[in-house]
């Protein structure tokens, strides 16, 4: 996926500031920045929950403000912290409605629908709470409920919202390694992380974003500096290398002075 100069403001704060983003088809990126930053803002144009005042997104070689609606929820998936309109359901009928898109309006639940719900809810760990209320799940297990409803959308890219939030560290890695098994299988995944080292460990390229802007973009190596770290989180750290996969491994020390991140500018 592509965008070039992607511009979004809301009430007057200028939230997505020219930004410039790719990540190359069967790739992992990360989105990461400090609270506020812009991530969840940039997923949402991307997925076209929201619409960019400028600029261009583009998914292959499709323009995305050009693709019907239906056609962008075939191909972009998008797992937040909760499913809308998942109140009220059981857990296998909230993956259900990531086959939305794939059905038409008179149709019911086809096998291949009903297989794929099964495996989405199998690959994300959630198969065991199929036939539990949504309601009642823990943050965690939501999570992967998210997740598998995104996977039964089967998207071309898929788009998540701090995946690993709420989980604990078998099921983190966990998640990390499949999202790092869809991209090898061709998926684009592009997930706004909070842990650089786990961010660091699992994805080919990071986007950095403050205020809006994009401030550093590449190979995790490279970008994971200490003083970029310094300068867009405001804490000390120590780039660190991972001594089985060679990755950065990051260790915090403490918080600078002058640490707070900028807020999103004024609208000019
Ligand atoms: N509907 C809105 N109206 C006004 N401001 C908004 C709106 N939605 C988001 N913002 C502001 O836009 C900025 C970016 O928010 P966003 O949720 O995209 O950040 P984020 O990087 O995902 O943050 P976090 O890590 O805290 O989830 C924040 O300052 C937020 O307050």
């Amino acid at each position: 996926m592509r965008g070039s100069r992607v511009r979004f403001s809301r009430a007057s704060r200028l939230i997505v500031d020219d930004v410039d983003i790719t990540v190359p088809r069967g790739a992992v990126g990360a989105l990461l920045g400090p609270n506020g930053a812009g991530k969840s803002t940039l997923l949402h144009l991307v997925a076209g929950v929201e619409r960019a005042d400028a600029g261009a997104l583009a998914l292959g070689d499709d323009d995305l403000a050009a693709l019907r609606r239906r056609d962008r929820a075939r191909r972009i998936a998008l797992a937040e912290q909760e499913v809308h309109g998942a109140q009220g359901l059981r857990v296998d009928d909230v993956v259900a409605l990531g086959r939305i898109p794939h059905q038409s309006a008179w149709a019911s639940a086809s096998a291949h629908d009903r297989a794929v719900v099964a495996r989405s809810l199998v690959a994300a760990g959630a198969a065991e709470f199929a036939d539990r209320p949504y309601d009642e799940l823990s943050g965690g297990e939501r999570q992967r409920v998210n997740l598998a409803r995104a996977l039964a959308q089967e998207p071309e890219l898929l788009l998540l919202d701090e995946p690993t939030n709420h989980l604990d560290i078998h099921a983190q890695l966990t998640m990390l390694a499949l999202l790092r098994r869809l991209a090898d299988d061709g998926i684009t995944v592009l997930a706004a992380l909070h842990d650089l080292s786990l961010a660091a460990g699992y994805a080919d390229h990071v986007v950095v974003l403050a205020a809006g802007r994009v401030v550093a973009a590449g190979a995790p190596g490279e970008v994971l500096t200490t003083e970029l770290i310094r300068e867009v989180w405001g804490v000390e750290a120590s780039v660190l290398e991972h001594p089985r996969s060679g990755r950065p491994l990051i260790a915090f020390s403490e918080v600078t002075a002058d640490a707070a991140p900028p807020a999103p500018a004024p609208v000019e």
